[in-house]
């Protein structure tokens, strides 16, 4: 089986590098190896002779720079390199790469790009320390202004490793070559959108090694997941696939639990019931067939259902009403230690009272699936949650601060367990973003765990295969297709 795909942030990269180089691969030979894939990507690209300018950075990834330049050179581009700051400045391996540079070393406010058949942007990499500003910005500025071709080594210049913002402007590039494997800001927006496709290197960084450095970090692809999917057998029956319970709001807002129901079926749970408040029965009742209905009023309704162990997995959230009633139905649900997804109302009913949340939900699996908007609302008067610049790090500190998986939804939704184990999901569609859309994810990821599949590993699976479902559909999906789509999705999965 293919393994997961890990993801390094910067600081994560340099010790792998750094234990690499212990092991007797000189830096130097990793930043040649790194300058060759830099040289046979602008290969693909740009044929020979045609003109190649490169522009590199006082770091080593303007050393990555100045080794695909002398590269592409003998392979018979014409090439020109401009350097930001002084070649003396150069220190360490990108001194010495500077060094198999022969051409001249023009000054990167000297180059005019728009001559160029491709521009190799080797400006920063890993090391961007602050804002582009003066000459590094006039750089960046005028490289997208040529409308020429980009090839950005490793990254592009001016977004942030770890968090894929931008600092102040940035490189968009055509193509990225990045090295051993994918950085965060591949995945995150908006890097994602400045990258263009991707090419992961291999310049000889051993797996174990790179499992070592990082290990908790990945792209949320099947092979996080796959084996945890439940497979049943012949022999399964519909009792042992689990109960998912979703709660329904009132007369006029039954249509979110039905949606959540619906998915939660159509993902495997073996039963799945509406727990509905009584005036709204009438309506729940003339809209559900293969999912059962039961009244049930308020936090005592809830709390009496539960006494019945088989309902093991559970949804609140979605249109249930932003009030105290539902943070007493979320009480009941904690104290019931069955499996959680929280949506909506549910988190936003404890706006400003994340404290009652803090270590809430350690002991029964449990996710929290809020969009931004819901996070800040629900951790606002918590700088250390909302505050950082990494969506990794707010999503990996919101689920340490409440012991639950959360999912941080959006174009680039990441997914963060309590133990520090988070995942970047990157297969998302604009088409997603359609009413009740979300109330289809809940019921996605309380059917998987319904059915016995771990926190961490159902809220991944629910995230993918939502979006995979999404996007086979494209223009004019409405959440009411999703639940629908999910067959075609386990199809191909378990096949
Ligand atoms: N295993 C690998 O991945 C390898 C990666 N390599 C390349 O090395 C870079 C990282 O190199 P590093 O020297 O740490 O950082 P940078 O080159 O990105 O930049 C540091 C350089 O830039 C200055 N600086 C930082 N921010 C700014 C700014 N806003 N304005 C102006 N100057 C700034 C800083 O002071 C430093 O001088 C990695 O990305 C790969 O491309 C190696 O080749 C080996 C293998
Ligand atoms: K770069």
């Amino acid at each position: 089986m293919t393994a997961p795909e890990l993801v390094l942030t910067s600081s994560e990269m340099r010790q792998a590098d750094r234990a690499t180089i212990e092991n007797g691969i000189p830096g130097i030979e990793l930043m040649r190896r790194a300058g060759r894939a830099v040289a046979d990507s602008a290969e693909k690209l740009a044929a020979p002779g045609d003109r190649i300018i490169v522009a590199a950075g006082p770091g080593q990834n303007g050393g990555d720079g100045f080794i695909a330049a002398a590269l592409l050179f003998d392979r018979g581009y014409q090439v020109s390199l401009g350097l930001l700051g002084t070649p003396d400045r150069l220190a360490g391996d990108a001194a010495e790469a500077a060094k198999g540079w022969y051409g001249k070393v023009e000054r990167v406010e000297d180059l005019s790009f728009h001559g160029a058949d491709l521009i190799i942007d080797a400006l920063f990499g890993t090391g961007l320390a602050r804002d582009l500003e003066g000459a590094a910005r006039l750089a960046v500025e005028r490289m997208n202004a040529s409308g020429r071709p980009i090839l950005a080594v490793d990254l592009p210049s001016g977004i942030d490793g770890d968090s894929g913002a931008v600092r102040g402007v940035a490189v968009k590039a055509t193509r990225t070559v990045t090295f051993a494997v994918r950085k965060p800001c591949h995945l995150l927006m908006p890097g994602r959108a400045y990258c263009g496709p991707v090419e992961v290197a291999d310049i000889g960084i051993g797996g174990d090694t790179l499992e070592a450095k990082g290990g908790t970090l990945f792209a949320n692809h099947a092979t996080l997941w796959t084996h945890a999917l439940p497979r049943p057998g012949l022999s399964s029956h519909k009792y042992e696939r689990g109960h998912t319970l979703v709660a329904s709001g009132g007369a006029t807002r039954t249509g979110a639990a039905r949606l959540a129901a619906r998915a939660a079926l159509r993902i495997g749970s073996g039963l799945v019931t509406v727990a509905s408040p009584p005036e709204a029965l009438g309506v729940n009742a003339a809209h559900l067939t293969a999912i059962m209905l039961r009244g049930c009023d308020g936090p005592e309704g809830l709390n009496t259902m539960l006494q019945d162990q088989r309902f093991n997995s559970l949804v609140l959230g979605p249109a249930l009403g932003i009030h105290a009633g539902t943070r007493a139905m979320v009480a009941v649900a904690v104290h019931a230690r069955r499996s959680l997804v929280l949506d909506a109302d549910a988190l936003t009913s404890f706006e400003g009272l994340a404290t009652e949340l803090h270590g809430a939900f350690r002991h029964a699996p449990s996710v929290l699936t809020p969009h931004d908007g819901e996070f800040n609302r629900l951790f606002k008067g918590h700088p250390d949650l909302v505050d950082p610049a990494s969506k990794i790090e707010r999503v990996r500190r919101a689920a340490a601060y409440t012991g639950a998986v959360v999912v941080l939804k959006g174009a680039d939704t990441v997914i963060a367990a309590p133990d520090g184990r988070a995942a970047i999901n990157e297969n998302g569609t604009p088409y997603l973003a359609t009413a009740g859309s979300g109330d289809t994810l809940c019921g996605l990821i309380a059917g998987l765990m319904a059915q016995g599949v771990p926190a961490f590993e159902a809220a991944c699976a629910g995230v993918w295969i939502h979006a995979e479902a999404g996007a086979s559909f494209g223009p004019g999906l409405i959440a009411e297709d999703l639940a629908e789509l999910v067959p075609g999705v386990l199809r191909d999965l378990l096949r």
